[in-house]
């Protein structure tokens, strides 16, 4: 709530002069049933055409002026709202990309985009619209309610009698939309989530026949929401003509009574169909009450969640004392490091040094630990234990930008935007042609980027479709690689980015990449990407059970032997075979 105070204190002059506008429009509006009364009682029953003009005139100012003040009372109402809106969604996403890979791990993406685009439509449809609506209508019923007493209060109090039990009604109504609309709107997110893996995932889904089951998957969830919206319907559908109802009744009851008071000459017909017009004006805020109230709660209900991510906890810039890194050297230490991601410990006393320009290998079976010991280098997470020393600073000391701008990171997952080549290379980076051209050589993708129907400039759809594997692969590697030739990066991370490559191109890559002077951490299964390691380490479960070169460790004759001796027999026995 203290965030949102800061919007609308941004946008106050908008929404002071949308209300001043509705005021202004909704006073003038108190001048018809007035203007009607006289057009009946001195014009029409008094025979005095002279007056006429004069009141049409009159009128039609009121129309025009109305008019005015509603084109500004909308454009200010929404220019507020709007420019609340875009700040909020700017602020919220500038915050999602501070937080950290935890705080990732813990959400889905369907919930997330809920909160950027659903709820906070919700807080715009408020301030854009709602707020001065409401205020709008508590003056129609205040104004209409002093006017209606001036004009009769017996008749109105009685009138009034009705009005509570439009409102109640309106608020059971409200109640129970409610409810269903929370329902609707967490079905909906449920809803967008599965048609939105169905589709990003439709390869596998493909090739695994399985459309018949996501089809009944999308099936089920859209027949979720079908029957809440028949539900909700059935709630309108059993409180609108009950509100239509009382509505009529004080309507007849005011004519009747009216009427009756008209024959005994108290009240001028005139008057009474003013009076009816100014009944109207009451009913109908009593009506949309419920609405209202239940519009009001809605907006502080998506504030509420929102603000419950704005209280997540970005990543620490710095956890200890600041040291300024000018040039970072490339040199890594780990000193006895354990990391959980949540209960069990999925590295264990890991300790490894790699001097500027070497080369540490790691390999292991898949979970156990590879891919965490080079998200603990980002510092995406922190460890529970331990000491990493880059440069011989412990990383909570070195600002995070400088530290991530010093790795050129190729992950497992490979990730192309819906962009150009060009762009998801240069990822928002100046880059000099000729560095462009010498990052696709070495990562021997130059060839077929130039085949690329507009070379650089060719747009790859989402997620690289349209690319092979090996080719995205090999896009990921020529931006690790440009980050390292414009020299804001000294470590290259390639987290098993082999695996999708032949064996002549992953040479081909390894020779190029003896050229840059980087200190090389190299996830891989195969021998042939290790083998030229400074230090080689083996995995399993979280610990370090075999390391050294590859000499060595094929002299130790343990697991990298077996290891080797699987890999390297089947290539001979292929080799003797063909
Ligand atoms: N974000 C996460 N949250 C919880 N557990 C995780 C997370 N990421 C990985 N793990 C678990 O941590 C362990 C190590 O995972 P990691 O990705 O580091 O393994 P890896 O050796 O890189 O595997 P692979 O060869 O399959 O890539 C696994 O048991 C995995 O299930």
């Amino acid at each position: 709530m203290k965030r949102l105070k800061k919007y609308i204190k941004h946008n106050l002059h908008f929404f002071i002069s949308a209300i001043f506008c509705a005021v202004f429009a909704l006073s003038l509006d108190m001048f018809n049933p007035k203007i009607v009364e006289m057009i009946i009682d001195r014009v029409i029953l008094k025979n005095n055409m002279d007056l006429l003009p004069r009141l049409l005139l009159f009128m039609a100012l009121i129309t025009f002026s109305r008019v005015v003040l509603g084109y500004f009372k909308e454009y200010f109402m929404d220019l507020g709202g709007s420019r609340l809106a875009y700040e909020l969604r700017v602020d919220l996403f500038e915050h999602l990309q501070k937080l950290p890979f935890s705080f990732f791990d813990r959400i889905n993406t369907g919930e997330l985009m809920s909160r950027i685009k659903e709820d906070i439509d919700n807080i715009w449809f408020t301030f854009g619209f709602g707020l001065v609506f409401f205020i709008e209508q508590l003056f129609y019923f205040l104004i209409a309610s002093v006017i209606l007493f001036s004009i009769n209060w017996r008749l109105t109090l009685i009138v009034l009698t009705l009005v509570p039990f439009i409102g109640y009604i309106a608020y059971k109504l409200e109640r129970e939309n409610d409810e269903i609309y929370g329902e609707i709107s967490d079905q909906g997110v449920r809803l967008n989530t599965t048609a939105q893996e169905d589709i990003a995932g439709i390869r596998v889904v493909k090739s695994f026949g399985r459309e018949k089951y996501e089809i009944g998957k999308f099936f089920e969830e859209n027949r979720k929401i079908f029957e809440l919206n028949v539900k909700q319907a059935k709630i309108f559908a059993k409180y609108f003509p009950w509100m239509d109802f009382i509505t009529n009744i004080s309507i007849a009851l005011t004519i009747t009574l009216g009427g009756l008071w008209v024959i005994g000459e108290k009240m001028s017909i005139g008057t009474l169909v003013a009076y009816s017009g100014y009944v109207s004006m009451i009913v109908w805020p009593v009506r949309l009450g419920g609405w209202i109230v239940n519009m009001l709660a809605q907006c502080v209900a998506s504030l509420k969640k929102i603000e419950r991510l704005f209280r997540e906890k970005p990543e620490k810039e710095v956890i200890k004392e600041r040291v300024e890194i000018k040039e970072i050297r490339g040199e890594i230490i780990f000193k006895n490091v354990s990391f959980k991601y949540k209960d069990e410990y999925v590295l264990k006393n890991i300790s490894f040094h790699v001097k500027p320009g070497e080369t540490l290998a790691i390999m292991g079976l898949t979970g156990s630990g590879k891919t965490t010991i080079v998200n603990l280098i980002g510092r995406f997470y922190e460890p529970w234990e331990g000491e990493i020393l880059i440069d011989g600073v412990d990383i909570r000391k070195i600002d995070l930008k400088t530290l991530r701008e010093n790795i050129a990171y190729v992950p497992q997952d490979v990730f192309l935007f819906s962009d150009t080549v060009r762009e998801n290379i240069k990822l928002g980076k100046e880059v000099e042609e000729n560095v462009i051209k010498k990052a696709l050589r070495d990562a021997r993708a130059l060839q077929f980027v130039k085949n690329l129907p507009e070379g650089l400039e060719t747009i790859v759809g989402e997620r690289g479709l349209g690319l092979s594997g090996g080719q995205k692969q090999r896009l990921t590697i020529t931006r690790a690689l440009v980050r390292a030739l414009i020299g804001s990066a000294k470590i290259l991370i390639l987290d098993d980015v082999t695996s999708a490559l032949d064996m002549e191109t992953e040479l081909y890559i390894q020779k190029a990449l003896e050229k840059y002077h980087l200190t090389k951490i190299i996830i891989a299964h195969r021998v042939s990407s290790v083998k030229n390691a400074d230090e080689i380490i083996l995995l399993d479960n979280g610990e370090v059970v075999e390391r050294g070169t590859h000499e060595y460790l094929l002299s130790l004759k343990g697991r990298y032997y077996e290891i080797y001796q699987e890999q390297y027999g089947k290539y001979v026995f292929m080799e003797e075979t063909v």
